[in-house]
This record gives C-alpha cells, sequence and structure tokens, in this order.
C-alpha cells in the first residue's frame, strides 16, 4: 500500500481504542486516508539538496517559528515584492492537530515541545516532581495547530495599559483595526446581529460564532445568570464582563490555525519560502547588526542570512532562549555606551500566564456517548463530512468574566472555562493524566467519572503578581522555566474569591434542576481543613493548580528608555540592528482573557512597522 502522506499514524486518537481487532483496522486505515484529505502535507520537509541550496545565501527577511505570529508575518511580507525565509523547527500538521474536539490527544506528540516548569514551591504541589506540564506546537501553525480555539481579544483596558507606557500605537482603537484586518466572522445558526465595529469580514483567520447552545452549556449559563452575571453574546464586542459562548477559530468543522488560513492560501508564492523541520540554534551578529542565523537539520549545521531584518517569533519560551544563545545577557543594562557583548536587556523576566484552580461538580450519568460504537460513529461522521461531536468545542464554549470584588466593574480579575467530561471520558482526554497530577486524583477522578458527568470550573486568575523568569542552562543551554506561580499572596487571594464565587453555583436553580452537585476529590494535603475553610480553598489551588498555557511576556515591550523592556514600541530589539521580535513574548502584562487573537494582532501590526520602515 502506499500512501501520499505520512504513513506514519497522523494522530494518537486511535490509541485511546485498543480493544478492538478489525474494526480498529479499519478505522486506522480510514484515519490514514483522512489525513491526505484533512492535513496534507503543506510544506515538504526540506531535503539535503533544500538545504544545500539555501546554505550561506540571503534573503531579505528570515523569519523564525512559523508559528501563530511567524505565519501572520511571513504571510504579510509576502505582499512586498521581498524574499521571505520562514524557518520552523516542527513538521506539518497532522491529523490530530486538525479535529477540534481531539486536541488535547496532541499533548505529549512529536508536535508538541512538551516543557515541564522547574518544580514549584508554591503550585502545582500535587503534580509529579511538583513541575507544571507546558505543551507548546512544535509544529507549522505553532501553538495555534494545538489550541484550544478560543478566540477572545481580553479588555479594552489592556491594550490601553500597554500604550500608556509604549505609544498610542497601542491604545484599543489602535490595535482594534489590526484584530479586524485578520478577521473573517464565520456564523452558524445566527444572524449577523453583531455591532460590526469589532469585526472583520475580509481577514484570513476564520472566527466562528456558532449560537446554536448545547443543553449543558444552557444549563451553566443560565446558572451564571442566576449569580449575577449578564448573558455575553460577543466577548469581543462592547463589553467581555458576563457569561456566553466564545467564538473559536473553526471553520467547516476545522482547525484555523495560522498555518492553515495565512499560509496555505499562498503556499505557491514565489517569494515565500517554508522550511519546516529546521532549528534555529542562534542569531549570527557582525557587532551590533543581526546579519543570519545559525541552523540545525537532520542534514548538519548551516548558516543562512538577511539583507533587512531578522524575526524572532519563536514564542514565549524558545524567543527568549534564541537571543540568550546569542550571547545576549540577562540582565538590566545601566548606560548607553556598550558594545555588543555588553548589552544587558532583562530577556525572560517578566514571564506572566494564566493559572487556574479546579473546582468540581458532578451529576450521576448512564450516558453511553463514549461507547465504542459511538466513538467511530462519531470518527465516520467526522471523516467524511467534517461534523458530528468532533468538529467543534461544544459542550466546552461557555466562558464567564466576573470581577470578584467590584460587580460594575468594566475588567475582570476571573474568567471562568467550564471543561465537561462525559463518564468515562477520562479513558479519551487523559488531561490531567497528561499533566502528571498524582495517581490518588487521578484514580479517584476515573472512578467518579465512571457513572457521573464531571464539569471541572477552570477558576482563572487573570492578571497575576507572580511573575517567573525564563533562564538558560549553563551548561547545556536547555531552558529553565521559573514559573513562580502564587508567591504573591495577593494572586492566592484573588483566585479564593473566585473559587467561592464557583462554589455558589451549588446553590442556583439551574443546577439543582440539573442535579450538578459539588464534588471535592481528598487530596491528603487539605484533609485537616473545614471544606468551607481559606485554607482549604488555598491548599486546593496551591496543590492542583493547573496553567491554561498562555505563558507572555518574556521579552517585554516598553518605550526606549524603560530599563525593563527588551523590545521597543516597533518591536525592535533595543540597541541592536535589524532584529524585531513578534510574537506572544513582547506583551507587557498579559491580556485578560485567552492570547492568541492578540498575538495574531501583534503579528498584524508588526509586520506594518516593517513595512513602514522598509517602503520608505
Ligand atoms: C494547549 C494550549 C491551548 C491553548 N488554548 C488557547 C485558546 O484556546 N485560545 C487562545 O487564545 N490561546 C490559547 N493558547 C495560547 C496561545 O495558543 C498562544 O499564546 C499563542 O499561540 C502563542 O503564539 P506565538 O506565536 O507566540 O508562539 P507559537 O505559536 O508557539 O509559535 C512559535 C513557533 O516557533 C517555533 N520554534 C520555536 N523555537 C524554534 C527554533 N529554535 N527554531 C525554529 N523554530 C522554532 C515553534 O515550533 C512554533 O511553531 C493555548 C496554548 C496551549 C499550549
Amino acid at each position: 500500500m502506499t500512501w501520499s502522506c505520512n504513513p506514519e499514524l497522523a494522530s494518537r486518537v486511535t490509541q485511546d481504542y485498543v480493544a478492538s481487532g478489525p474494526l480498529l483496522f479499519n478505522a486506522i486505515q480510514g484515519f490514514l486516508a483522512a489525513q491526505c484529505l484533512l492535513a496534507p502535507i503543506m510544506f515538504p520537509e526540506p531535503t539535503i539538496s533544500d538545504i544545500k541550496k539555501i546554505a550561506n545565501t540571503t534573503f531579505d527577511f528570515i523569519i523564525v517559528g512559523a508559528g501563530t505570529a511567524g505565519a501572520v508575518v511571513a504571510n504579510r511580507l509576502s505582499e512586498a515584492n521581498w524574499s521571505i525565509l520562514l524557518l520552523e523547527a516542527g513538521g506539518n500538521p497532522t491529523l490530530g492537530t486538525e479535529i477540534p474536539a481531539l486536541y488535547v490527544n496532541n499533548y505529549e506528540t512529536k508536535v508538541d515541545w512538551n516543557f515541564r516548569t522547574e518544580p514549584q514551591k508554591y503550585a502545582c504541589l500535587n503534580y509529579k516532581d511538583q513541575k507544571c506540564y507546558w505543551p507548546r506546537g512544535k509544529v507549522l501553525g505553532g501553538t495555534s495547530s494545538i489550541n484550544g480555539m478560543f478566540y477572545l481579544r481580553g479588555n479594552k483596558q489592556d491594550y490601553d495599559d500597554w500604550s500608556s507606557t509604549t505609544s498610542t500605537d497601542w491604545n484599543y482603537e489602535s490595535v482594534l483595526e489590526y484584530f479586524n484586518k485578520s478577521e473573517n466572522v464565520v456564523l452558524l445558526n445566527d444572524t449577523m446581529d453583531f455591532d460590526m465595529k469589532y469585526h472583520g469580514l475580509n481577514g484570513y483567520l476564520n472566527a466562528q460564532y456558532n449560537g446554536k447552545i448545547h443543553p449543558l452549556e444552557q444549563v451553566i449559563i443560565d446558572a451564571n445568570k442566576e449569580l449575577g452575571s449578564l448573558f455575553v453574546k460577543d466577548f469581543n464586542g462592547n463589553t467581555q464582563m458576563g457569561v456566553g459562548i466564545a467564538f473559536t477559530t473553526l471553520k467547516d468543522g476545522k482547525r484555523q490555525s495560522t498555518i492553515n488560513t495565512f499560509l496555505k492560501p499562498i503556499k505557491n508564492q514565489h517569494n515565500l519560502h517554508v522550511l519546516p523541520n529546521v532549528y534555529v540554534d542562534k542569531i549570527i551578529f557582525d557587532n551590533n547588526t543581526a546579519k543570519g542565523v545559525h541552523i540545525r537539520t537532520k542534514y548538519g549545521y548551516s548558516k543562512v542570512f538577511a539583507t533587512k531584518e531578522i524575526i524572532l517569533s519563536a514564542g514565549t519560551i524558545n524567543s527568549p532562549v534564541i537571543l540568550l544563545n546569542s550571547g545576549m545577557k540577562r540582565r538590566h543594562y545601566d548606560n548607553n555606551d556598550f558594545k555588543r557583548e555588553e548589552i544587558i536587556l532583562p530577556i525572560g523576566e517578566n514571564l506572566q500566564d494564566h493559572i487556574y484552580a479546579p473546582i468540581f461538580y458532578k451529576m450521576k450519568s448512564s450516558d453511553d456517548a463514549n461507547t465504542l460504537e459511538n466513538i467511530f460513529k462519531a470518527y465516520y461522521q467526522y471523516i467524511t463530512e467534517q461534523k458530528g461531536p468532533l468538529s467543534d468545542l461544544s459542550p466546552h464554549r461557555v466562558i464567564s468574566f466576573i470581577n470578584t470584588t467590584d460587580s460594575n466593574s468594566k475588567t475582570p480579575d476571573i474568567q471562568n472555562h467550564f471543561f465537561v467530561a462525559y463518564p468515562n471520558q477520562s479513558n479519551l482526554v487523559d488531561l490531567f493524566g497528561k499533566h502528571a497530577l498524582s495517581s490518588q486524583f487521578l484514580n479517584m477522578f476515573a472512578a467518579l467519572n465512571k457513572d457521573h458527568l464531571i464539569i471541572t470550573i477552570f477558576v482563572t486568575l487573570l492578571r497575576p503578581k507572580s511573575n517567573g523568569v525564563i533562564e538558560t542552562n549553563d551548561i547545556d543551554s536547555s531552558v529553565k522555566i521559573k514559573a513562580n506561580y502564587l508567591e504573591d499572596q495577593d494572586d492566592l487571594e484573588t483566585l479564593i474569591r473566585g473559587m467561592k464565587h464557583a462554589i455558589k453555583l451549588e446553590k442556583t436553580e439551574a443546577f439543582k434542576k440539573a442535579d450538578l452537585t459539588l464534588h471535592w476529590f481528598e487530596i491528603d494535603a487539605c484533609a485537616p481543613y473545614d471544606k468551607k475553610s481559606d485554607q482549604f480553598l488555598e491548599c486546593i489551588a496551591r496543590h492542583l493548580t493547573g496553567t491554561l498555557y498562555h505563558a507572555v511576556g518574556t521579552n517585554k515591550m516598553g518605550s526606549m528608555d524603560d530599563s525593563s523592556s527588551v523590545v521597543d514600541e516597533t518591536l525592535k530589539v533595543r540597541f541592536v540592528n535589524k532584529l524585531r521580535v513578534i510574537d506572544a513574548s513582547i506583551m507587557p502584562n498579559i491580556v485578560k482573557g485567552n492570547p492568541m487573537a492578540a498575538v495574531i494582532m501583534i503579528a498584524e501590526k508588526g509586520a506594518d512597522f516593517i513595512k513602514k520602515d522598509w517602503m520608505k
């Protein structure tokens, strides 16, 4: 048998269903064939002669990382008649990355960098070695190819805050233009009654609003409304405060990563050269000017050069790592009189992330959604029509934003996600297992999930005061992620207020009617505390801490005289020439919402800064 696409099993989805001989074999064949249809090889892996051809050659621009931001920047720069080289450490998307409802199955696969934090002192205490798990996309499209696809833009105030330390270019009114530029609204089961001031219809990125609300989502919405939340139709519109269904980066049942949306349509453009499976070690400088990059492939090491600029879009972890490995030190500078070797910028500092404490609700249920037969039906329907339960994020799309100290505030301090596990789903998406929570916790979760549906509320802290740092290991240059979660007492207090709010849902008519009751898993360390006490909630928050994987901020943007910044307001690395960073790492403060939309906006804006500079 020959395959025109990658014959390696396209995703780990099948590994969850090891029970059934011929049926499974048929399904695997179906998946392999579907990979060609749903996840075709867009950009072939370079051969040895491709690498020889580019070695020591020169392009106008080199972009490092074809991720969420890098793919957008490459698209926009290719609109001018410049030669663009886009280098990506990972390979092509797989079938596993394309099926929306199974995104968690990409964790710990070859499309994941599979990072772990350093052991945490105050958080993730119930995890193996007290290390939190940080998946990140190592694939074309980067993390937009493995993420949860929630499309939210944060709070208006986030950008007004950025602009107060940079320039008016970054205030909400200015960035709105770029959010809209990238967007193409896709409506399902709904009418176009959105305020179009906040949306775009001509962008590359398909952002879908599906107005069909699942009965469980309706219960969650109704319960939140009973606690005073307003129903929000459009979190990206005039206000984000309240509860509703999120926009998602989906279209026709398929993930809309930035590789699928920004690069697939222009993949044959003559001036765009996209090379997957190429790892960039460091930047080559000539005095203070970035000239090229050192690359590593399976064929060995080479160099490649850029006449105009090098753009780092390797993400919050790897962009600072590349800068550090290129000889740029991580320390505050104290004067403007230096050689490049003496440039000392706060690279890797200002690491911010969204962490959550889980609150669990259970509902007795004999729902058989996860029988083998139903699972195969779902796969069959997905592969043949891209429809059915695998084609959408329902019933997990409800989001709520609250302010725990001022119910009239326009800015939230807590965001809630509601993750539904149908009975026996712990086998299907072993989310907590992949995070390496203790076997005690995993066993309790699986036992309860046998005959109960479980809703986990991810009570998420939106603006942490505890900041971390990315460092590199002196011996082998590997990364050390010092997340420092929950070091600041204020963070803990906000989280506890959020948990108390989530606990109140138990008393709502909507939850009572649905027979949803609060459930506490017994964690040994928390056993001494009364379950109604703050000490107990603190113990849960510290032991079962999770991350929504939103780390940002490690190459902070600021004005030229801001010693805490790494890049200036046009995203140029300070004190060096021809080098910019364009990705999640430049955020001065984490946005109050899931950050992908903001990263895409940053990329759109960054590409315009470059065009302005070079088209003069
Ligand atoms: C599991 C998960 C779920 C998430 N869910 C959501 C969500 O639902 N909504 C949302 O808004 N946000 C979500 N996020 C966060 C969001 O996806 C990220 O913040 C965003 O995608 C980061 O974009 P980026 O361009 O900075 O980095 P990335 O998209 O990670 O891109 C970096 C790219 O650089 C490549 N690269 C790195 N180092 C090198 C090197 N040395 N050489 C060559 N290439 C290199 C990487 O392989 C990658 O392709 C989620 C994140 C994760 C991990």
